[in-house]
């Protein structure tokens, strides 16, 4: 199912200019990069997606659930959102954790408790399954974070810039992750690594000043690299051609 958001303006104050302003913007079924400079309102993106916070003008919705009032606990079932500074539970184990995050999303605590295996299997954490989540690399920490996700059936995973400080095989081991959810669920990620897009992603979303700059698949944004750029150096130069025209 898309996201959709639908004419969307939020500012955080009523003094200050919109951080997003009258947004429209589908995010269709797939894995999709959201990229932008700082400040651009990615992270207020992507909270408005899971409804931490509201749009004051406009709507937001996943499929056909509104993330509004009456459907807001069956939205929050579908989506996941994963903040740029999340925190665990002191002293849990890494099955407590993920099953903890089920019954908080409304499963019951047996339930909760059975489905946490094969999550955990699936993000490739099984030998850590009786661990304390704080003993756990920062790498651990974002496939666990996935295993919340996956434990109560989420459609839709919106993760705000997962990779920051994990090395680049981490990273690597992340993204394949990402792959391997593929077809099962959704997930918009926000980053500024944009060095490793093109196996992990089919859509790239540049949003700058809160509003939407370019939307398209990867082949179609890397066309947009200076034709001098080096392989390897063509999705950073896409980035820049695509920002730097804008402020012309
Ligand atoms: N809680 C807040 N209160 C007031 N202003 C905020 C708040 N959070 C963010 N902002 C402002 O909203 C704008 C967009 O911030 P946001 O964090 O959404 O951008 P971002 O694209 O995620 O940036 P970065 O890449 O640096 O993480 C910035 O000008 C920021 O200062």
């Amino acid at each position: 199912m898309p996201l959709h958001y639908q004419s969307c303006t939020f500012r955080y104050n009523r003094r200050t200019r919109p951080v997003i302003d009258r947004l429209d913007l589908r995010f269709s079924p797939g894995n999709t990069v959201l990229l932008g400079p700082n400040g651009a309102g990615k992270s207020t993106l992507l909270a408005l997606g899971a409804s931490a916070i509201a749009p004051q003008s406009g709507e937001i919705r996943f499929g056909e659930l509104r993330a509004h009032r009456k459907s807001l606990s069956a939205y929050r079932r579908k989506v996941s959102w994963l903040p740029q500074r999340s925190s665990s539970l002191p002293g849990l184990t890494c099955r407590e954790q993920v099953a903890y995050v089920g019954w908080l999303k409304g499963m019951r605590e047996r339930d909760a408790w059975r489905a946490t295996p094969a999550v955990i299997e699936r993000v490739g954490l099984t030998a850590k399954m009786n661990d304390k989540v704080n003993t756990l690399s920062g790498g651990q920490q974002q496939r666990l974070a996935i295993a919340q996700a996956l434990v109560h059936g989420a459609e839709l995973l919106l993760l705000d810039e997962p990779t920051v400080g994990l090395d680049p095989t981490q990273r690597r081991r992340f993204h394949d992750l990402l792959v391997e959810l593929r077809g099962t669920v959704h997930v918009i990620v926000s980053t500024h690594d944009i060095g490793d897009l093109d196996q992990a992603f089919d859509e790239v979303v540049v949003l700058e000043g809160g509003v939407s700059r370019f939307q398209g698949g990867v082949a179609d944004f890397e066309s947009h690299a200076a034709p001098e750029s080096v392989p390897g150096r063509r999705l950073e130069s896409a980035y820049s051609a695509l920002l730097g025209s804008v402020e012309q």
